[in-house]
């Protein structure tokens, strides 16, 4: 099992204040994260280091084996699938959904001839059928509702075959049916034998897919708890994260959790 993420007392500091504060984290190739935390813990700029987005302030961050301040970070975020909305918003509107998808490879190769297009073209349109999306390929990208939108976003990420996959709340926003349907998807995908090592964030237990198998807690910044699922996301440690008294239930995989306050 090889290390795709491995920070070292990381922290980031904006505006004098640490907003990532002295983190030590280990995500291996096999292993899907889950990270957990209230508005404001960090989260997103967590997700911006281990992109390769931004340098930590303090302390040391290996991604896929190169550590930040020594590696050409054009090259290799080229090896790291990354979705979010903010990702989503500079996609054009009005490309096609297979474009949107295809295009993904071209950052890649960084060329383009008749091979290279029907290679791509054949693995695009395969993305497009695993994510459900075969049936909207040819539809607007800006045309489509903010479901089928997030999965063209996941189905991009894939489309490069990424050693390490980041998701930025991939079911925010979605309704109940499309946030079954994303969530049944990305279970898939996780459980696929040729994965890539896997985090995301979200504001919700509900949203953690099954086979997501290890969790992170951030609070303020600092990790509340790392580790195996069962051992993380306990009410108690739940609580503390978010700050209030809260029941957690699972079943067949699947979390809910609720406050206790009456
Ligand atoms: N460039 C910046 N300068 C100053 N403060 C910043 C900067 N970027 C982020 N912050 C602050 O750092 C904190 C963490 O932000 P971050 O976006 O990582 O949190 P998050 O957990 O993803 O939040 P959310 O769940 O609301 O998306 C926030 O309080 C935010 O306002």
């Amino acid at each position: 099992m090889a290390s795709v993420l491995q920070f070292d007392d990381v922290s980031v500091v904006r505006g004098g204040n640490r907003i990532l504060d002295s983190v030590d984290w280990t995500a291996d190739s096999a292993e899907r994260w889950v990270v957990l935390g209230p508005n404001g813990a960090g989260k997103t700029t967590l997700l911006q280091v281990a992109s390769a987005m931004i340098h930590p302030s303090l302390g040391m961050a290996t991604v896929l084996d190169e550590t930040l301040g020594d590696v050409d970070v054009f090259d290799l975020r080229t090896r790291i699938g990354f979705a979010s909305t903010a990702l989503a918003r500079r996609l054009p509107a009005n490309e096609t959904v297979l474009n949107v998808v295809l295009t993904a490879s071209y950052s890649v190769t960084g060329r383009w001839n008749e091979e290279y297009d029907a290679v791509d073209t054949r693995r695009a349109r395969r993305v497009l059928a695993e994510w459900k999306l075969d049936h909207l390929q040819e539809r607007r990208f800006g045309q489509l509702s903010d479901g089928e939108q997030k999965r063209v976003q996941i189905a991009r990420a894939v489309m490069t075959d990424p050693e390490l996959m980041l998701l930025d709340e991939p079911a925010a926003s979605l309704d109940l049916g499309a946030r079954e349907e994303l969530l049944q998807l990305l279970s898939g995908y996780a459980a696929a034998k040729n994965a890539p090592g896997i985090v995301m964030v979200t504001h919700h237990v509900e949203e953690i897919p099954p086979g997501f198998e290890h969790a992170l807690l951030l609070r303020e910044g600092r990790i509340m708890a790392a580790g195996p699922i069962a051992e993380v996301l306990t009410a108690e440690n739940l609580g503390e994260t978010f700050g209030l008294p809260l029941e957690l239930e699972h079943h067949d995989g699947r979390y809910t959790a609720r406050s206790l306050v009456k």
